[in-house]
């Protein structure tokens, strides 16, 4: 979505959401609209699964598991999570965006009740941020953590590179097997001629992946800095500059452009060759990688506080949201279940934070942490039941 001739962002805002058999749902429909709303309940009456389906439906993946099995209500074959989103300015463009998900087999996407060749396709026609309590594993979990951050956020904004990094996991299992299979050799050693050539194929397919790959995290990092600052100062104004930095398995050489990366690494490949056939594994390339997030000089793995790992999980959401819309581009901002894990100031902060979002989701078990200029639509969750809430 990009900007009106006037310079103002298009708003998207999702209009209309119905589930049907999707998590604990059996059936639900849920009007929606633009500005704040909430959805208040319990714990475990089914507020995360609401926008967790919305997530879905722009991604294909959801925050809380990477398979699909538990998005499929118990007992249930399949789960469909269809939604209407106003996009437009005259509130005349609507767009019927639906995904049927059948674990074990190829999900099925419709874009305006048609079928979509495949369901890749419908990413980015909704763009989402969510920030939920999950985040906070980018700061404190594994590389794989912050790896998935950066890649989800760069698929937001070229909804093209998700094929781009479907094809570098591919690519990836495929040159594993095969070192895998030349590691088992009794004496390892170079590997015979067929099996380098072959080797070598998958070395060009690994490398010309992921330099695209890398080029788009670099530039995603470098474009996220300014924003991911600025928003952790506004949350927790302190002399700690927070601050990402890319730390890459080769040697980048100050190198950015699709082509040098993909140069360099197949340089890489071509050096640790004996290493990677020893060990049977990929040792190069970004799925080796790690973005080091640091709090003035101090590394925020193993060193921020619980409360400044809060803030700076916030902070890389928040700043995604800002850079999102420098790009032109209008996202659904989903606040799942933070408020409860937030003091005061920062909920305040947070709620400031967001005004400019044309729509925001939240979830909380208490009402009363939500900050009351956030307090728009509500609805209650109970046992599988939304209702207005007044
Ligand atoms: N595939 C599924 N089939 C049936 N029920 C499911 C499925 N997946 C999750 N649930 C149920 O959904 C409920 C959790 O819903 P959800 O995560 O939306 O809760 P919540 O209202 O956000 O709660 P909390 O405030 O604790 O975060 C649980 O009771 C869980 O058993």
């Amino acid at each position: 979505m990009s900007r009106s001739a006037a310079g103002r962002l298009t708003p998207v805002f999702v209009d209309h959401l119905q589930l049907a058999d999707f998590r604990s749902y059996t059936a639900v429909d849920v009007p929606l609209g633009a500005g704040v709303t909430t959805f208040v309940g319990a714990n475990g009456q089914g507020k995360t699964n609401l926008v967790e389906a919305i997530e879905y439906l722009s991604t294909l993946s959801s925050h809380r598991v990477s398979t699909d099995q538990p998005l499929v209500r118990f007992g249930a074959e399949r789960a469909v999570v269809r939604a209407r989103v106003q996009a437009g300015l005259e509130d005349t463009r609507q767009l019927q965006l639906e995904v049927e998900i059948t674990p074990g087999k190829a999900n099925r996407a419709q874009l305006n009740r048609s079928p979509l060749r495949r369901p890749r396709e419908l990413v980015g026609v909704l763009r989402t941020v969510v920030f939920s309590p999950e985040d906070l594993a980018v700061i404190k979990g594994d590389p794989g953590e912050r790896r998935r951050f950066l890649d989800d956020l760069l698929v937001t904004r070229w909804p093209r590179m998700a094929g781009v990094r479907a094809d570098y996991d591919r690519v990836l299992r495929q040159r594993n097997t095969l070192l895998k299979s030349l590691s088992g050799r009794s004496r390892v050693g170079p590997p015979p001629p067929e099996a380098a050539s072959t080797l070598e194929v998958w070395d060009t397919h690994l490398a010309a992946a992921g330099g695209e790959l890398l080029a788009a995290r670099l530039s995603t990092l470098a474009d996220l800095g300014p924003h991911m600052a600025k928003a952790y100062a506004d949350i927790a104004p302190t002399n700690n500059e927070a601050a990402a930095e890319y730390r890459s398995s080769v040697d980048l050489a100050g190198r950015l452009s699709r082509d040098e990366l993909a140069e360099a690494l197949r340089d890489a490949m071509a050096e640790r060759r004996l290493e990677e056939v020893q060990r049977g594994i990929s040792l190069v390339g970004p799925h080796r990688d790690d973005l080091v997030l640091s709090l003035g000089v101090l590394p925020a793995k193993g060193y921020a506080s619980h409360g400044e790992s809060w803030s700076f999980a916030l902070a890389l959401r928040l700043g995604s949201f800002h850079l999102l819309r420098s790009d032109g581009i209008e996202p659904v901002l989903v606040l799942d279940d933070v408020f409860a894990e937030l003091d005061v100031t920062r909920r305040e902060r947070l709620a400031g934070g967001v005004s400019a979002a044309e729509q925001v989701l939240i979830t909380a078990a208490v009402p009363a942490d939500v900050p009351a200029v956030l307090q728009g639509r509500r609805y209650a969750v109970r046992a599988g039941e939304v209702t207005p809430d007044e």
